[in-house]
């Protein structure tokens, strides 16, 4: 996977170790266009959900923020439970999958529901080891290898909480699936799934290898088809229609648990993520075309009073493609390492 350059670009001060992260403001006018190209390094697509409206955005300012010291300082003794940690902040985790078969093929996969690989499985549990964050509540997509990454990477997790799949289909099966006991209610995870956070619908693409597409349409088409915001594949989704479903979903359902101070992990896929994306960052529409996320890697953001702070990938130095990667959370992730040992016993 290569290195998306205009990472290091446009979040270089992240890897900077300054204590400070810049914040745009948010400043929604009502323009009735999708994303538009006024200025491609001022426009910024959020959602057209609800009033069926973009927003302009203009960067206006940098806020200074410190590190939290609760969610990112190695501790030697499992952190409090959400009841001591600020109410007005919560953490948000987010995973591509681990390695699929079709990955490993090397095959457009979209919607059709292929399972993770041996690689994808060892990808999932260590994503779990990331951090010693408490988490309160998983959103996955509707496909399997999203929520094989989530219940694998809970396995891994410091805090040992199960995670149980809702399962919200049918009353009867919400009835069914009940559990009796606040303790062991206490001890688990919801992981709830939802079809708005799956894959980008690939269309006629689904099932070709990409290689030979390339070959066969042109390396420059099969690149728009992935990478461009709004060009769809033959009888498929453009990234700009799965985030129509995938952002709604993060407003609608996932940002009110963030704002409770609810601790958030979402396990999904590549577009469906930088769909996300784009919309925590404010990307533009230019810029999320070299935006690239590896298979396995979690991403860390933190919400503080309604907004986003990017705090990059407790992981280590060789992942080239690791979107944001900050030498200081990789020293965090190594001294979480270094004291496992104690904060699982
Ligand atoms: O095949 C797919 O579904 C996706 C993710 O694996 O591929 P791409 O990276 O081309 O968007």
């Amino acid at each position: 996977m290569s290195t998306a350059m205009s990472y290091q670009s446009i979040y270089s001060f992240v890897s900077q170790q300054s204590s400070t992260i810049s914040q745009s403001s948010r400043q929604p006018l009502l323009l009735p266009t999708k994303c538009l190209k006024i200025d491609s390094s001022l426009c910024y697509y959020t959602s057209r959900r609800k009033r069926n409206l973009s927003k302009i955005e203009t960067i206006s300012s940098q806020i200074s923020v410190s590190y939290n010291t609760t969610l990112l300082s190695p501790s030697k003794n499992i952190i409090p439970d959400n009841s001591q940690k600020k109410s007005n902040e919560a953490a948000l985790i987010l995973i591509r999958h681990g390695e699929s078969l079709w990955n490993a093929k090397n095959l457009f996969t979209g919607c059709v529901d292929v399972p993770l690989t041996e690689k994808g499985v060892e990808e999932a549990i260590e994503a779990g080891k990331i951090s010693n964050i408490p988490i309160d509540v998983i959103f996955t997509s509707s496909l399997i290898r999203a929520q094989m990454t989530a219940v694998l990477a809970m396995i891994q997790h410091r805090r040992k909480k199960v995670p149980i799949i809702l399962h919200n289909e049918s009353d009867q099966a919400k009835s069914w699936s009940q559990v009796f006991s606040e303790e062991t209610k206490d001890q688990s995870v919801p992981v709830i799934p939802a079809w708005q956070l799956n894959e980008r619908m690939y269309g006629e693409l689904q099932g070709l290898n990409k290689q030979e597409t390339a070959e066969r349409y042109g390396k420059q088409q099969v690149h728009e088809w992935r990478r461009s915001y709004d060009i769809p594949p033959p009888k498929g989704e453009s990234l700009e229609m799965c985030a129509e479903r995938a952002v709604a979903y993060f407003e609608e359902n996932i940002e009110p648990k963030l704002a409770a101070g609810k601790n958030v992990m979402i396990a999904a896929h590549g577009n469906s993520l930088r769909s996300i994306i784009m919309y925590l960052d404010k990307l533009t529409c230019k810029e999320v075309i070299s935006l690239e996320l590896s298979t396995g890697i979690p991403l860390l953001y933190i919400f503080k009073d309604g907004k986003f702070m990017k705090r990059g990938s407790p992981v280590g130095p060789t992942e080239a493609g690791v979107y944001a990667y900050t030498k200081r959370l990789a020293q965090y992730r190594q001294k979480l390492d270094e004291s496992s040992e104690v904060i699982c016993s």
